[in-house]
């Protein structure tokens, strides 16, 4: 589990660790050149390499300097830009001491900066870290010089570090106020504990890979909530937050999702998300439809079975219009669709009428269960939701979500700038369990919010959206039982859906994790890879289970 803790936090943990006298920053600068130093040798080795350092006053560019003094011990040629004319004093003695040179920068155009940096092996982004008061982005010469030396950076093909974090991020909320003037990282090497912005779209655009480098003040935080978790492969295992089925299982043990999706106008929807559930591991998968739709879904997927009746969850509105009273004017099939949608939702919310219950195919005295609420059932919700109910709102839905709730300035774009406070104001007005989709996947519910970044951008294709609902819908109906009976969280669970996803969209891109020939593993940069389809996704998504499965101990698979 990866952890994301405010920028207060953090520095509350480190007080007394200080006060007492352990050398905080000797430990994250070694740390640092240590990923430093990995880099270099990744890139032609240490020795005259060229290392620029951009530093700030204050303690992140002393982290980076005296992180440079390591990487000039060891033979690489260090220049440091103090951006604000100076520096911490006895960062700079130790780095000139090893030979370390600098520029005092007095003039935002001084052309050496930018000169340094086209040049440059290696930078350490040493700006700005959690010590930025406000939301404003890096100021003065230091912004000036920043949003000239990306260009001339990215030029060079510098493998760029930052230093706790990327410079100009809100470190706890992930905003990027100024985005033309902070330098995107192929590493974060953060010192203590991930800070929450970092997890966070769109700093973590910025941010690459992250790193935690241990200094010692793991124990102060085990009390303090994160501000947000992140779901690992590892946790999967050991929480054994998905099962393979015993011998003694039968269908309906291990799960049975009930789809409301698509309509003959529209069947794809349908199709795709009925396919992810059936893959992702349940035992059955209803589909609830029209006559004319449910052959279509039965064609792309003949163990789907189109009878009403009971299920563990369900999965509604995908690939119905948002614009109900229109559409569902028009057509009698999406009216019946809306109308089942609701239904489900009465379910859930213990207030299914005789009528609703008929609809579902269900008795007296049906009980609750999980359901999720995509595309078309996301309109006119009611308020203080369960946490069992599931919205999955992508940028643009929660925007007219909240339009309509009383917001009328809250836009996709904005949303897309801040999705982690739009996602927990969402949370707070309709509660449920809110999963907004984008780059990086927020979750917020009731146990906290959750940050995914499984995936690729080879997901930005039309119906990946429909498989993410069905393969929700699937780890709902697995674990309804724990959900319902407060057992489980549902913002645990449907994290982990959110992983299978990408997951399985990583495979398909053929993205494949590799061994590094050292008992670990290397995931490949997943911007790089081929386009994938959604039927594509859909076919790896067993070996997504499959690898999350492997190494659990009632299992003893192998890693796939
Ligand atoms: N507290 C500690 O002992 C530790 C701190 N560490 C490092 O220290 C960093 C925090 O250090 P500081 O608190 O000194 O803060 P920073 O180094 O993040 O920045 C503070 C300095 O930046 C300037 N500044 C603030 N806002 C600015 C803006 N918007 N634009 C331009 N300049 C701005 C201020 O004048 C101040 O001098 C962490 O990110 C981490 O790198 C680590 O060494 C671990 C231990
Ligand atoms: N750039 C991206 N990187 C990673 N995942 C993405 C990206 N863009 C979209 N996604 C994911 O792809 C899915 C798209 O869903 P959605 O917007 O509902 O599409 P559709 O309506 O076509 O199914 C979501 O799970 C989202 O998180
Ligand atoms: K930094």
């Amino acid at each position: 589990m990866i952890e994301g803790f405010s920028a207060e936090d953090v520095r509350a943990a480190e007080e007394p660790l200080l006060a007492a006298g352990v050398p905080l920053m000797e430990r994250a600068a070694f740390g640092l050149a240590m990923r430093a130093l990995a880099a270099l040798r990744a890139r032609g080795g240490v020795r005259g390499a060229r290392v620029v350092v951009l530093a700030g006053r204050g303690n992140n560019g002393a982290d980076a300097m005296l992180a440079g003094a390591h990487l000039a011990a060891r033979g690489a040629a260090v220049s440091t830009i103090l951006v604000a004319g100076s520096g911490v004093d006895h960062a700079v003695a130790r780095l000139r001491s090893q030979g370390g040179r600098f520029l005092a920068l007095q003039d935002a155009d001084d052309p050496r900066a930018i000169e340094m940096c086209r040049t440059a092996t290696l930078v350490l982004d040493g700006v700005l870290g959690t010590g930025s008061a406000a939301n404003t982005g890096v100021r003065g010469n230091a912004r000036t010089l920043m949003a000239q030396a990306r260009g001339a950076i990215a030029s060079a093909g510098a493998f760029v570090i930052a230093v706790d974090q990327p410079s100009g991020i809100d470190s706890t909320t992930g905003a990027v106020p100024d985005p033309q003037a902070v330098l995107p990282a192929d590493e974060t090497v953060t010192f203590g504990a991930a800070k929450a912005g970092l997890l966070c779209e769109p700093a973590a655009t910025y941010a690459g890979t992250i790193t935690v480098i241990d200094i010692g003040m793991g124990a102060q935080l085990t009390a303090t909530a994160p501000v947000v978790r992140r779901l690992q492969v590892a946790d999967v295992r050991a929480e054994r937050l998905l099962r393979a089925p015993r011998a003694s299982d039968h269908k309906y043990l291990r799960g049975v999702v009930g789809i409301i999706a698509g309509s003959a106008h529209y069947p794809g929807a349908a199709i795709m998300s009925c396919a992810a559930a059936q893959h992702a591991g349940v035992g059955m998968v209803r589909y609830f439809g029209p006559r004319e739709a449910a052959s279509q879904v039965i064609a792309a997927n003949p163990q789907v079975v189109h009878a009403a009746g009971r299920v563990q969850a369900y999965v509604a509105g995908s690939g119905l219009p948002a614009d109900h009273d229109s559409q569902a004017g028009a057509d009698r099939e999406l009216a019946a669709q809306y109308s089942a949608s609701a239904a489900a939702l009465a379910l859930a919310l213990g207030t299914a009428s005789p009528v609703d219950l008929a609809r579902l195919g269900l008795g007296e005295g049906a009980a609750p269960v999980p359901i999720v609420l995509d595309a078309g059932a996301l309109t006119a919700l009611p308020r203080n939701l369960p946490a069992h109910v599931v919205l999955t709102p992508h940028a643009g839905e929660l925007a007219s979500l909240l339009n309509q709730a009383g917001h009328p300035d809250v836009t996709r774009a904005g949303i897309e700038g801040a999705p982690l406070r739009f996602a927990r104001m969402a949370h707070g007005i309709f509660g449920g369990t809110l999963l907004l989709k984008g780059s990086t996947t927020i979750i917020a519910g009731a146990g906290g919010v959750w940050s995914q970044n499984d995936g690729t951008a080879w997901l930005a294709t039309a119906g990946a959206g429909d498989a993410l609902a069905g393969i929700v819908g699937a780890v709902l109906a697995q674990n309804s039982s724990l959900i319902m009976t407060g057992r489980q969280d549902t913002g645990r669970i449907v994290a982990l859906a959110a992983m299978i996803h990408g997951m399985s969209a990583r495979f398909a891109a053929g993205l494949h994790p590799v061994a590094d020939g050292q008992g670990g593993r290397i995931d490949p940069d997943p911007n790089l890879g081929r386009p994938i389809t959604v039927p594509g996704l859909i076919e790896c998504i067993p070996r997504a289970v499959a690898q999350l499965l492997s190494a659990s101990p009632d299992n003893g698979g192998t890693i796939v």
